[in-house]
């Protein structure tokens, strides 16, 4: 009998995790398989459980919740052969929306893991914790600063406020970037390194990005003026931002990004300040899509 070992994260898409997972245990149980439903108290303890499960080798480590959740479950996958499968429960779903999974349907996406087969792909790897969608460092990254020092008020309105707030002071970064040993300096409004393509729930800020092309997507936004930036972001969604004439794009395997005072964010989440060197692991997990 095939087993699932089923991660709920329950914090995410504002609590949606908990009703996606049982809308998915009965599809698993439905087509035999053997469930055991696990979920941590906070993220670390999400994690330490997500490397237990991947130690024993069951046959899918399925992970309920967003980005920041299919993240846990790739430090715990990474390297290994089990399959990770994603039930999408959170507000971007970047990682899922790759794999045109069911977005914030348990019983469908679970059908899509019973079904699924898996895919070999690649993650983005800074020292030893790997992420598998964009990190993306300057204008966004202000951005998630000064809406984390906000107290009010919370979820998508507290980042909208902030990208106004930011709006009005952003000013182009300098960065020193090393790609594939060759170093650049340059001015830009944002540096992003994708893995994936898109990041903030479909911004395919990285467009043509792929999964198993063994190569990471530097994207420069060189400096525009607000009212650009402005009319220019929803490009964003369909990406055709690219054609752009401040736009520019690299494919490389290892890129070093500097600039002083910026922090880096991938798959959602704070991975620290620059610099940060990012390298490509080709075929490092077993996605099931
Ligand atoms: N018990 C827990 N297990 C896992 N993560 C948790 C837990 N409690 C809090 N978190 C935190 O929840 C945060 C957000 O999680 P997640 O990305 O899964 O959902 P989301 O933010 O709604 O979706 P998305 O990232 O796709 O927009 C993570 O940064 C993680 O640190």
């Amino acid at each position: 009998m095939p087993r699932a070992i089923v991660l709920t994260n329950p914090t995410s898409g504002k609590g949606r995790g908990a009703r996606m997972r049982d809308e998915a245990l009965p599809r698993f149980h439905g087509a035999g398989w053997r469930t055991t439903a696990l979920t941590g108290r906070d993220a670390d303890e999400t994690l330490d459980l997500a490397r237990v499960a991947a130690a024993e080798e069951p046959d899918a480590l399925v992970v309920c919740g967003g980005d920041g959740m299919v993240n846990l479950g790739l430090q715990a996958v990474a390297g290994t052969d089990v399959p990770l499968g994603i039930l999408p429960a959170g507000t971007g779903n970047d990682f899922a929306r790759y794999f045109d999974l069911p977005l914030r349907d348990g019983a469908a996406a679970a059908v899509r893991i019973l079904e699924g087969t898996a895919r070999t792909v690649d993650l983005a790897r800074v020292g030893d914790r790997y992420f598998g969608g964009v990190l993306a460092a300057g204008f966004d990254a202000v951005v998630n600063e000064r809406a984390n020092r906000m107290r009010w008020p919370r979820g998508q309105m507290r980042y909208n406020l902030a990208t106004v707030a930011e709006l009005r002071v952003f000013r182009p970064l300098r960065y020193l970037l090393d790609l594939d040993g060759t170093e650049h300096e340059l001015e830009a409004m944002l540096v992003a390194v994708g893995n994936g393509p898109s990041f903030g729930g479909g911004l395919r800020i990285a467009h043509g990005a792929e999964l198993d092309d063994g190569l990471l997507d530097v994207v420069l936004i060189k400096p525009v003026g607000r009212m650009e930036l402005i009319r220019t972001f929803p490009k964003l969604f369909d990406g055709s931002h690219v054609t752009h004439p401040q736009y520019e794009h690299h494919r490389v395997r290892r890129v070093t990004v500097a600039s002083a005072g910026i922090v880096g964010y991938a798959d959602g989440e704070r991975f620290g300040p620059l610099p940060l060197t990012v390298e490509c692991v080709p075929g490092a997990v077993r996605v099931i899509a």
